[in-house]
């Protein structure tokens, strides 16, 4: 079956799959009054969350990303991953999560099948941590993060918004924490969302800023490796962790634009900031439908556009991140 590929040639092997908009915490810049459900819920059940793996991995999804909401609040977590574990074609399992279950689950999931985690810590003080993410589970995550690295996964990623005024000064604590682990820490530049005008014009920071920094204290551009995600990489000769910077308004960020989503009720999504969700789940309810399902994936890769319009304060349908699994 034929690689999915858009009209300017990027092909398509990374699909990110939201898997509940449920979550458990309420971050600033996410979901600041909390998750509220809109009407009865009903996200995707194993059995299409099957259907829809197989039919990606056919035309050329190699990797799966497991998000939400906060993905691990399904009570079925681990049967997706093996579900994914179990999928033809499909050879590398990942997950992005708060964290607040790695302590007790990340061997389970691991055993699973799961072996890429990343984890948003957005403040190495716990009481910043609390002010940002609304909850006080510092020491709980961090736990998590420990455990996970026991549990056998090789290299942890921690994501952390930058956020003038919050965590702009951070960068100290955070290198001296990866000083001995084998942790990227990615700094992602805060992105407009249709409920955040205004916290984005109070928060918004470029990562220049810390590029700055980390290029005057000796740390180097590392360059791309082909499976690499958004992030541009520094590493330091004394240092075993890196340091990501993610900057989606940067110049060309969307040329290599390599992954599809699918929200947690079966919709996809051409781009994190896309005007439209295309419904799936019609073609989910049965095995003789997958024919139909990968033709609908194909057609609609015509649509995808270039880049992202974020420059013209155009958010697309994405009114929080939780929606669709950032
Ligand atoms: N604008 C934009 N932001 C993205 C994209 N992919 C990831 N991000 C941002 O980066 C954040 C972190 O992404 P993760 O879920 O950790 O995944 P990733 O960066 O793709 O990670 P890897 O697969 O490990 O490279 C997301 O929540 C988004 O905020 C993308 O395609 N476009
Ligand atoms: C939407 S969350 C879903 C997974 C999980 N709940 C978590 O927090 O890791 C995925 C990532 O999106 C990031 N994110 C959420 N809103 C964002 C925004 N407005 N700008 C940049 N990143 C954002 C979060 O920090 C998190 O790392
Ligand atoms: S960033 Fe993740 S943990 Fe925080 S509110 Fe959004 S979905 Fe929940
Ligand atoms: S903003 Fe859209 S086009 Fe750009 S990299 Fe992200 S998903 Fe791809």
């Amino acid at each position: 079956m034929s690689q999915l590929v858009d009209d300017f040639g990027r092909k398509y092997s990374y699909l990110r799959l939201s898997v509940t908009d449920v979550c458990n915490f309420k971050c600033s810049y996410c979901l600041p009054d909390g998750y509220k459900p809109e009407g009865k819920p009903s996200f995707l059940r194993l059995d299409e969350i099957q259907r829809l793996l197989r039919a990606f991995a056919s035309v050329g999804t190699q990797k799966v990303r497991i998000t939400g909401g906060e993905p691990t609040l399904r009570k079925d977590f681990t049967d997706i991953i093996r579900a994914a574990n179990d999928t033809k074609g499909i050879k590398t399992i990942a997950t992005t999560t708060n964290g607040y279950r790695l302590e007790t689950h990340a061997k389970e999931w691991f055993d699973a099948g799961l072996r890429r985690i990343n984890v948003s810590m957005d403040s190495l003080d716990p009481r910043q941590f609390q002010q940002i993410t609304g909850e006080n589970k510092f020491h709980q995550v961090m736990r998590g993060i420990d455990a996970a690295l026991e549990a056998g996964f090789k290299r942890i990623k921690i994501n952390a918004v930058l956020l003038k005024g919050l965590n702009d000064n951070d960068l100290p604590k955070f290198l001296s924490w990866l000083k001995t682990r084998p942790i990227d820490v990615r700094f992602i530049e805060l992105m407009e969302t249709g409920l955040g005008r205004d916290y984005f014009q109070e928060h918004h920071l470029s990562g220049n800023t810390i590029k700055a920094k980390l290029l005057a204290q000796g740390w180097f551009h590392q360059l791309p490796q082909a499976t690499d995600g958004p992030a541009i990489n520094f590493c330091h000769p004394d240092h075993q962790g890196r340091i990501g910077l993610i900057m989606p308004y940067s110049k060309d960020f969307c040329s290599t634009c390599n992954r599809l989503r699918v929200s947690a009720t079966g919709k996809l999504h051409l781009c994190l900031f896309t005007e439209a969700g295309v419904v799936l789940r019609d073609l989910l309810q049965d095995d003789n439908q997958q024919q139909e399902l990968i033709e609908r994936l194909h057609q609609q890769l015509h649509q995808k556009k270039a880049t992202h319009d974020l420059h013209h304060g155009i958010t697309g349908i994405t009114k929080h991140l939780a929606s669709i699994g950032g």
